[in-house]
């Protein structure tokens, strides 16, 4: 009996043998990844690339691939924490840095956060700022809500608060907050909060999808790739590329978290070494070494630019993210 057997075709084709077909798709596959697969990738980004789930915005997975959460706030899996949470007593903080001209940011940042982050829940807000006249008089607060301000005498600019935030998150947790909060998030200061964000982003370990990179392959993401840095990330490592916009979790992890970057980058800058998304590439680092136990999805850190693909709830946008994306004549539509 012949090795490839002959099949029959319906009638009008002609005659192929298994082995024709099989060399017809060997250079079929071949084909579609010279055209595909024109950049390097990395073996795990190849599999996403090639089952899509980096590519398309309206696919909406509710567990990551380790089995955390991955929280979108109007689906079933968010509803039943809330109900869950609706049984326990715990506080939560939020923290800001406002230094130099970004405390024009706190007025709005207070205000809608009063209207949709945990309403009617206990709250502290730890605001670290080099200018606490600014929130003389103290805004209002609902019930149960309270406000810490927390002097800090820092020069303004990003390139150098990127190198101090981190630490300073980390002693203000170890001096006050730890005391009097289970849960804090770490926020920029430039946002606003636009739709309801309740306890279903509690967790141990919270991180929030960067909207610009969610719907994108892995090997786009902007990890920082210099061997020499402590946040170097491997072509094979990295499941997500996270906002430095909010982050959080139990006290405890948040304070292991900044002591652990602000360590990495203090080593770096002692050594000459910036990183291509400053901060940003630290939280990444760390959060492939330990992988959050809670991922927002992109409604918690979003804003308007050509590559940010649709959520279903704007939940938090970033004011200074969406002015950097515009070009001149949105800019003034925002009030940038
Ligand atoms: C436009 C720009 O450069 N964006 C970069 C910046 O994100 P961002 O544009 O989000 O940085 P940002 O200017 O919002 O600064 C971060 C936060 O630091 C605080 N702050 C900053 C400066 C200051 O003078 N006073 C002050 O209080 C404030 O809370 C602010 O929200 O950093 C990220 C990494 O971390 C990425 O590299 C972004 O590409
Ligand atoms: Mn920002």
């Amino acid at each position: 009996m012949a090795l490839f057997p002959t099949f029959r075709l319906p009638p009008g084709l002609n005659r192929l043998t298994w082995r024709q077909l099989f060399l017809l798709c060997v250079l079929l596959t071949a084909l579609m990844y010279f055209l595909r697969l024109r950049r390097p990738m990395t073996i795990r980004s190849v599999s996403r690339f090639r089952s899509g789930k980096g590519h398309d915005p309206s696919h909406r997975p509710t567990r990551t691939m380790w089995g955390a959460p991955m929280v979108w706030g109007d689906s079933e899996p968010a509803a039943h924490q809330r109900a869950e949470f609706a049984q326990r007593s715990f506080r939560v903080g939020l923290m800001v840095l406002a230094v130099g001209r970004y405390t024009h940011y706190l007025t709005r940042f207070l205000q809608t956060a009063e209207m949709y982050f945990l309403p009617g829940l206990p709250v502290n807000y730890y605001v670290l700022t080099d200018n606490p006249n600014r929130l003389v008089p103290a805004p209002e607060l609902g019930e149960g809500r309270g406000l810490r301000v927390v002097p800090v005498a820092e020069m303004p600019g990003w390139e150098r608060l990127a190198r101090r935030r981190m630490n300073l998150w980390a002693s203000t947790i170890d001096n006050q907050a730890q005391q009097e909060v289970d849960y804090i998030f770490c926020a920029d200061v430039d946002q606003e909060f636009a739709n309801l964000v309740g306890t279903e982003i509690l967790g141990k370990l919270v991180a929030t999808l960067h909207p610009q990179h969610y719907a994108q392959p892995a090997y786009t993401y902007p990890y920082e790739r210099s061997p020499d840095s402590r946040a170097c990330v491997l072509d094979e490592e990295g499941d997500y590329y996270y906002t430095s916009e909010l982050y959080g979790g139990l006290c405890s992890e948040v304070l292991t978290l900044t002591k652990v970057c602000s360590q990495l980058i203090l080593q770096d800058h002692a050594l000459g070494i910036e990183t291509r998304e400053l901060e940003e590439s630290y939280l990444n680092r760390y959060l492939i070494d330990k992988r959050p136990t809670c991922v927002l999805s992109p409604e918690y850190s979003w804003w308007e630019s050509p590559v940010t693909p649709p959520v279903p709830q704007k939940r938090v946008i970033s004011l200074g993210r969406r002015c950097a994306s515009l070009k001149d004549q949105g800019k003034s539509s925002f009030n940038c």
